[in-house]
């Protein structure tokens, strides 16, 4: 038997696996099969997960690596919710105070992380470096014709809404756009149509739709690579955040704290700019274990949660009262 926790960052949620704990570590084909069947919205005993997030020993000097397995079984390079779950984890684990900063080795890059204000009682949170930044059409896996897109129309993608797309480096297609189109049937069309068959980005990419709420406020509705709708997507409300800074804040809107409401929740974004003219955004918020979770990978492996045993850690009704709260701000 094997212990995983079921975690998540604004309602984007994850099975949590350290594989330093295994005494035989999973295979690439046993990984995604986990990852599969764990993450089945209605195979699984537990009501499934976005992703699987894989703690590992890290080769490059962080205190861990993290891998991100995407519900479908494709690997993603980053994930800034699953991040902020697996700070936690690293940290209670080799027991860090919560302003102790470390590094975590993602796939491009080690990552800064350290705990935060929670948000709420029992409502933990942590804040996480997301990096590194890329407008390159090459790097977002992008085939049309631009080198960058920055707030442009693209008729093959959509008549009338503009588009503009950075790597952070998970890919993001994003279109600030009204609340009935936030709210519409438009970004689960283009998000499915962006990734399944299409020559514009074979790969597919990460979709959002942002609506501006108030100078220092956004809403962030994403549709996502390898899994579909979600509650949230960190790096998602990163780019989100960073593109609002570029094209409508300008200069004054860095290193200011913006707020990012989520139909899962609400985290607080800062963007930075280094020194050389690169950017990197802080991606502060929640940080929840739902529960622990006891079972056999084996069995799991094959869809067959007979065994598994649950047991609750009580912060998720913490976290629904805090998400309820915001959303009645938002009212
Ligand atoms: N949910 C994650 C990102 C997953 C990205 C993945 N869907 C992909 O790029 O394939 C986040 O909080 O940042």
């Amino acid at each position: 038997m094997v212990k995983l926790l079921k975690v998540h960052g604004s309602g984007n949620d994850f099975f949590l696996l350290d594989q330093t704990k295994l005494s035989e570590p999973l295979n690439e084909k046993e990984i995604r099969t986990l990852a599969q069947q764990m993450c089945d919205r209605k195979k699984g005993t537990t009501g499934g997960a976005d992703g699987l997030l894989l703690v590992t020993k890290s080769n490059k000097g962080a205190l861990a690596r993290m891998r991100v397995i995407n519900a479908d079984g494709s690997e993603a390079s980053m994930c800034g919710n699953g991040l902020r779950t697996v700070a936690r984890y690293l940290a209670e684990k080799n027991s860090l105070t919560n302003d102790e900063t470390f590094q975590v080795e993602t796939m491009q890059a080690n990552l800064q992380v350290k705990g935060a204000k929670q948000f709420a009682d029992q409502v933990p949170a942590f804040d996480v470096e997301i990096s590194p930044v890329s407008f390159q059409a090459a790097d977002i896996g992008m085939h049309l014709d631009h080198a960058e897109l920055q707030d442009t129309i693209i008729p093959e993608l959509s008549p009338s809404l503009k588009f503009s797309a950075v790597a952070v480096p998970n890919p993001h297609l994003i279109a600030f756009v009204d609340h009935a189109t936030l709210a519409g049937d438009q970004l689960v069309e283009l998000g499915a149509r962006l990734n399944s068959a299409n020559p514009y980005f074979p790969d597919g990419v990460n979709v959002s739709f942002v609506e501006i709420l108030a100078e220092n406020e956004i809403f962030v509705r994403t549709y996502e690579r390898g899994v579909g709708l979600t509650n949230a997507c960190g790096t998602a409300m990163s780019a989100s955040s960073l593109l609002y800074v570029m094209q409508v804040l300008g200069q004054r809107g860095l290193e200011k704290e913006l707020r990012v409401n989520n139909p899962g929740g609400m985290v607080k974004t800062v963007v930075h700019q280094r020194e050389n003219g690169e950017y990197w955004i802080s991606l502060i918020g929640n940080a929840t274990f739902v529960a622990e979770v006891t079972l056999n990978l084996k069995e799991a492996m094959q869809g067959n949660f007979a065994s598994l045993v649950w047991q609750d850690s009580g912060e998720q009704a913490a976290y629904l009262g805090f998400a309820a709260a915001v959303e009645q701000t938002n009212k």
